[in-house]
């Protein structure tokens, strides 16, 4: 796609960052919660799923938002290790395409049990981990001649990468995934960025995480509440699509280039995603100042 074909894509998912001055007027009033996805979105996409670190300033200005606004992660890894790469304790996390949501580590109703351990507030996939360990046993043994695969336990997902598998062995691979997806009847498969995602095949995704927390910080019916949600990759569709049925809110997807998307807004990068969290703030901090 030449450059004016993203120029005409960009009138139908204008720039959030060009058109963040009327997107604020309209959030005037209503009461900011912000949602954002982890790869291709607070960090860059990289070749090596465990180096996807975020930078030191989208961590402060992430911090920032948090203190501004209730804020969430809601990603595809397991959410022990977003909060790994994360490392922040005043906001949500759900993990798992948003099967593992618990409330910030600061919250003053987190709910704890008699050792002061968090407790988890949603897991609606809890009695399918035992499956998700015999499907990561059968890819390791299925795999191991596929060079370059790589099996990450998402905890009540599985993604199978494989960003560096050549050409010649992606069938083979992608028989493999789909024939024991096939068999084991209960998941379903979705593909990221070089990544099947394996998930278990119930009502609930990003979209549902997205509501569920919206009801958690008692937005669920309120017409004063606009959510922002952004995101890069297939499973955050999810996410647009509920605030689209909301009627009310911003989606903004991250892409260099255009995509179907059900996304009102874009931004181009990682970069620019920084950019527009730091308007965000410097707006709040502006029109309420203490
Ligand atoms: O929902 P997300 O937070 O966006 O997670 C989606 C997948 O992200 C990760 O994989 C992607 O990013 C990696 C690091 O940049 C990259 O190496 C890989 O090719 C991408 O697919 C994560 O590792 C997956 O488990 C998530 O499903």
């Amino acid at each position: 796609m030449n450059e004016n074909g993203y120029q005409s894509w960009l009138k139908k998912h204008p720039s959030a960052l060009e058109t963040f001055d009327e997107m604020i007027v309209r959030a005037k009033g209503k009461k900011i919660v912000v949602f954002l996805d982890y790869d291709g979105t607070l960090s860059n996409i990289v070749p090596n799923p465990d180096e996807a670190f975020m930078s030191k300033k989208m961590r402060r200005v992430v911090s920032e938002v948090a203190r501004c606004f209730p804020t969430a992660i809601i990603s595809g890894r397991s959410r022990d290790k977003v909060y790994g790469f994360v490392k922040l304790d005043d906001i949500y996390y759900a993990g798992s395409h948003g099967l593992d949501i618990a409330a910030p580590f600061q919250c003053q109703n987190r709910p704890v049990d008699k050792n002061g351990e968090e407790v988890v507030r949603f897991q609606p996939a809890q009695i399918y981990q035992p499956l998700i360990y015999k499907i990561l046993d059968v890819l390791k043994e299925e795999t191991n001649d596929i060079k370059g695969v790589m099996l990450e336990n998402n905890k009540f997902c599985v993604s199978v990468h494989f960003r560096h598998v050549s050409d010649k062995d992606f069938p083979v691979l992608e028989e493999v995934v789909k024939s024991l997806v096939d068999d084991l009847g209960e998941f379903r498969l979705s593909e990221g960025k070089k990544v099947f995602e394996i998930r278990p095949d119930i009502e609930w995704d990003k979209g549902h995480a997205l509501e569920y927390l919206l009801e958690t910080l008692g937005y669920g019916s309120s017409n004063d509440v606009l959510p922002i949600y952004i995101g890069d990759d297939r499973t955050d569709e999810d996410a647009f699509k509920a605030i689209k049925k909301r009627g009310k809110g911003y989606s903004i997807v991250v892409s260099t280039s255009p995509k179907d998307t059900m996304a009102s807004y874009s931004l181009r990068s990682p970069s620019d995603v920084k950019k527009f969290l730091s308007r965000l703030v410097t707006w709040k901090n502006n029109s309420d100042p203490s």
